[in-house]
């Protein structure tokens, strides 16, 4: 694999606080924010890079439902996915940029953000994911860490609106589209993860993202969790 370039934190440009900041604005406003070439360009060529040379084998079958009814259901989503440990330089680049903005918008937004997951995905011509939410509002009887604010990116030089494939973004009572957003190269959306309905529409052609979740800590003093 051809070299990354090794990327410092924040440039000292202030580009990366201005992307953070309209994220935190965004979420303070209506729950939702897109934020159009919000990756920085390395690493978004980086990452680009990265899932151009995984094996498609690489990829699985993505499944939904909550850890024990975790089921593969072609009715509702058909992406692959890889998840992201940082083994590559490229993942590690990703995960320390989402680790800045967790501490941010931990600092602006109080939200108490302690972990982070994320996945690669690919959506081939015709693939889809329903309308859904990446989360339920906690119950009162659920311990484990649960998902707090959905972090999504796109990988795809060159998307034109012709192509599809939009992320449609629901009013939060999952009546209306009120967004679409298109999966353009380097554009960012991030949500609350049970406030706001979406749903991925088909492409004609291949559609490259990574979809990621902050978790905040659903321990209980006299029990506490895991991360995972
Ligand atoms: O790729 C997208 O636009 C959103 C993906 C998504 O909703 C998910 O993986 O939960
Ligand atoms: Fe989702």
């Amino acid at each position: 694999m051809s070299a990354v370039i090794k990327l410092p934190g924040d440039d000292g440009s202030g580009y990366e606080s201005s992307v953070f900041q309209q994220i935190a604005s965004g979420l303070r406003a209506r729950s939702w924010c897109v934020v159009p070439d919000a990756l920085p360009p390395q690493l978004a060529a980086a990452l680009f890079e990265q899932v151009r040379l995984t094996d498609e084998q690489a990829f699985a079958q993505a499944g939904v439902g909550r850890s024990q009814d975790h089921v593969h259901n072609p009715f509702v989503r058909r992406d692959r996915i890889r998840w992201i440990d940082g083994s590559a330089e490229a993942e590690q680049q990703w995960l320390d940029w989402s680790g800045r903005l967790q501490r941010f918008l931990n600092r602006e937004l109080f939200l108490g953000l302690f972990s982070f997951e994320s996945h690669f995905a690919h959506y081939q011509p015709g693939d889809f994911y329903k309308k859904h939410v990446d989360a339920f509002r906690p119950d009162g009887t659920e311990r484990g860490a649960r998902r707090e604010v959905s972090l999504v990116t796109y990988l795809n030089p060159g998307w034109q609106l012709a192509d599809g494939g939009e992320l449609a973004i629901y009013d939060e009572a999952g009546a209306e589209v009120v967004h679409k957003v298109m999966p353009a190269y380097g554009t960012v959306v991030v949500f609350l993860s049970t406030e706001v309905p979406h749903e991925v529409l088909p492409a004609v052609r291949d559609r490259y993202s990574i979809a990621g979740w902050f978790r905040v800590n659903g321990s209980h003093a006299d029990r506490p969790d895991p991360p995972r």
